[in-house]
């Protein structure tokens, strides 16, 4: 079968955060924000949602459900969700987990939320690497945590770790809980096995938990490889794993994640603690994701591959000066305009009031970003174009709205 990722489809009237939650998210609105562009005439680039259709094999999957008709309350019991979840593992990343070390979220923000409690003492400290996706600081925030940040080397635009920093950091006998993204958003980086034994080995001599929050791990750019952090340290219980079909499957909204907890005593905490009952449909939807979505997932790849190509071809040629390489995984292309732009120029307000481009850049990304934005290219190629001809114009064609002389 043939998926189609031309198609562009209406979300408005679905309560979707990416056409209806802008305002309060990008920027902290209260009421309303009125632009010189309807909502309907942005190019929605920002959240990390894909503007394709979820794979009609857990639609149906979903569909066969309803017709059950009755949703209780109810959680995974079914043998077979597990075997669905490490068969995915196996076939894709080479790496398998006991069915005991299982457990799912409604979302891997709430896991992290959840998890950084049942790991720190209330004066520990929570270490991550930046530029970083925002929750991982909420994290430590909403738990009362100090936040430690190591930042990433950044070498025209390609990112790798300051070991020396990451080891100073982590030798804080305060600091009890890293977590790492794997791939890394933003920056697309898919860590080699040399960098994560590297990272895995200076966390657990000093004593600090790792979780290795792996959500983008399905979505590489073709010939990349994927290593759970947890597969090369196999003798160790202190690194939690967290995936879910979110991400590669538009499928956010069913909230479902799957969380590898390998320590008894924290999946013990988490067993006693966690809200446990899960939603039916998400239940069904993530086991038929895991089952039949490889051939799906195969050509959603080769599309986004060749959005990546095409958009490297239209900044090389409408905005030479910025620095931007194909990530070597997730739909995210995180750009540096720092040549066009003042430093202290508001972007995403910017592109919203002058290209009718919602995006999300560096400041929203803890730090060790500036000059970046982020642009969301799981859309059809002809959404992109436009992004991008509206992006390259307001940067070019108009340097005096960026008071450039
Ligand atoms: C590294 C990482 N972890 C967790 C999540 C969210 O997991 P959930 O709670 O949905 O299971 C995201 C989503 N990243 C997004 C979502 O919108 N923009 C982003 O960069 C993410 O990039």
């Amino acid at each position: 079968m043939k998926y189609d990722f031309d198609e562009v489809i209406d979300r408005r009237g679905t309560n979707a955060m990416n056409t209806d939650g802008f305002r309060e998210y990008i920027f902290k609105a209260e009421g309303d924000m009125v632009f010189p562009y309807k909502d309907d005439e942005f190019i929605r680039m920002w959240i990390a949602d894909m503007e394709f259709a979820t794979p009609p094999e857990i639609i149906e999957a979903i569909k066969e459900r309803l017709d059950k008709r009755i949703f209780g309350y109810s959680q995974v019991f079914d043998p077979n969700y597990y075997l669905a979840v490490v068969g995915w593992t196996q076939r894709f990343y080479n790496w398998t987990f006991s069915q005991e070390q299982l457990v799912t979220s409604p979302g891997i923000i709430p896991a992290l939320y959840e998890l950084a409690e049942y790991i720190c003492k209330s004066d520990e400290k929570v270490l991550i690497l930046t530029p970083s996706y925002a929750f991982f600081k909420a994290a430590a925030d909403y738990n009362g945590l100090e936040l430690v940040c190591s930042e990433l080397i950044n070498q025209e635009g390609h990112y790798t770790i300051n070991y020396e920093d990451l080891e100073a950091k982590a030798r804080d006998e305060k600091v009890s809980l890293c977590i790492f993204c794997n791939p890394h958003n933003p920056s697309g980086r898919v860590w080699t096995k040399e960098e994560l034994q590297r990272v895995g080995k200076i966390c657990l001599e000093n004593g600090v938990w790792i979780i290795s929050d792996e959500i983008h791990c399905d979505l590489l750019r073709n010939g990349q490889v994927h290593t759970p952090m947890a597969k090369l340290f196999p003798d160790s219980d202190r690194i939690i794993t967290c995936m879910a079909p979110s991400k590669t499957f538009n499928m956010a909204g069913l909230m479902f994640s799957n969380v590898i907890i390998p320590n008894e005593t924290l999946r013990g905490t988490w067993k006693a603690r966690h809200y446990g009952f899960e939603n039916p449909l998400s239940i069904v939807a993530t086991q038929a994701a895991y089952l039949h979505g490889d051939e799906w997932l195969r050509q959603l790849k080769n599309y986004l591959d060749e959005n990546f190509i095409f958009t490297k071809q239209y900044l090389n040629r409408y905005l030479p000066e910025a620095i931007f390489h194909i990530p070597e995984a997730t739909y995210l292309a995180w750009v540096d305009i720092s040549a066009y732009v003042p430093k202290e120029e508001n972007l995403p307000l910017f592109f919203a009031n002058h290209a009718g481009v919602l995006l999300e850049d560096g400041k929203m990304f803890v730090a060790n970003a500036e000059g970046y934005i982020r642009l969301n290219l799981a859309c059809p190629r002809s959404t992109l174009e436009e992004g991008l001809r509206r992006v390259c114009k307001v940067l070019t064609e108009n340097p005096l709205i960026l008071n450039l002389t």
